[in-house]
């Protein structure tokens, strides 16, 4: 696809934004790792494998391998927690933010970016993967197209995660071509988020980026947010939905989907580990 024309199809592209917005409820419940263990079995499997905790309400004889392709050991789960708390001369923190590419930081760990339309929750998930480095400031708003730069946040020396500005409603005028660029120059990316809201299930704009990512052979991944938000039938059947469009019509997605509420923590813990994976820093998982 001509690179104007989809520039345009994404910056624009206006989709069907629920405007009722939640509010953020800044609980720390559940935050950490050691707090979900202590939950009884059926609430710890919906909040560490929220995929799996659907099982329950799924007609029988679907089909649930691909709900547990990567399916980490709670021991996995908790070394990669590690990962994401400061201790000693484990920073965390912001790097710096950029319009351009060659504003963007020069740093070599892997890096893993999240993408999405505006007010899908980008930036609330950056927050809740860093609940337990309340020092580093991510901010998010309720008013769609809040963030405008790609923001870098760099996880000790171990890698970097990147908050994009959204595509569609109130898109950034310069998105496609710092995002664009950002995606197919950036030598250390090693997996892009691409964020879906369960409530309202793909929209237009998702299939133009998906499009692209498939475009730049980039491999990516599915993030379904706000699960906390949606009515159950309503999750299901967009997990379902989205699960076998990955499969059946994708070259570059994870088959897996990564359901999230950042205000819950469900999934957050799982993709935490994810990252860990996906950047290298659990050598001995193997799925
Ligand atoms: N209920 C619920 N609300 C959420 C969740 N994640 C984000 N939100 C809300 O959704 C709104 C948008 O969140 P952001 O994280 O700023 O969205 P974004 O994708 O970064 O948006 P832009 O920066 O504008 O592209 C805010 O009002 C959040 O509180 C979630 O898991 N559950
Ligand atoms: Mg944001």
């Amino acid at each position: 696809m001509l690179r104007l024309q989809r520039l345009r199809r994404l910056a624009g592209a206006s989709c069907l934004l629920r405007r009722r917005s939640a509010t953020w409820r800044s609980s720390t419940k559940n935050a950490s790792f050691s707090e979900v263990l202590q939950l009884e079995d059926t609430k710890l499997t919906g909040v560490v494998f929220p995929l799996q905790g659907l099982e329950r309400y799924l007609a029988p004889g679907v089909n649930t391998a691909s709900f547990r392709i990567f399916n980490p050991g709670l021991d996995h789960i908790h070394r990669a927690e590690a990962l994401f708390k400061p201790s000693g001369r484990h920073v965390i923190d912001y790097v710096s933010s950029a319009v351009r590419m060659d504003h963007a930081p020069q740093l070599s760990q892997p890096e893993v970016c999240f993408v999405g339309r505006s007010n899908v929750g980008k930036s609330s998930l950056i927050k809740a993967l860093f609940s337990l480095a309340p020092d580093v400031e991510v901010r998010v708003s309720k008013t769609p197209g809040h963030t405008k730069k790609m923001n870098f946040f760099k996880v000790g020396k171990y890698f970097t995660l990147v908050d994009m500005p959204g595509y569609g409603y109130r898109a950034p005028q310069d998105f496609a071509d710092m995002v664009e660029a950002y995606l197919q120059e950036r030598q250390n990316l090693k997996r892009t988020f691409l964020l879906v809201d369960s409530v309202v299930g793909f929209q237009k704009a998702d299939h133009i980026a998906i499009e692209m990512l498939e475009e730049f052979g980039i491999p990516y991944v599915f993030v379904l947010t706000k699960i906390d938000k949606a009515p159950k039938g309503l999750l299901v059947k967009n997990v379902l939905e989205i699960q076998d469009f990955a499969e059946k019509h994708t070259q570059g997605c994870f088959p897996q989907l990564f359901p999230v509420s950042s205000i819950e923590y469900s999934g957050i813990h799982l993709l935490r580990c994810f990252i860990a994976h996906v950047t290298g820093n659990l050598p001995m998982m193997n799925s």
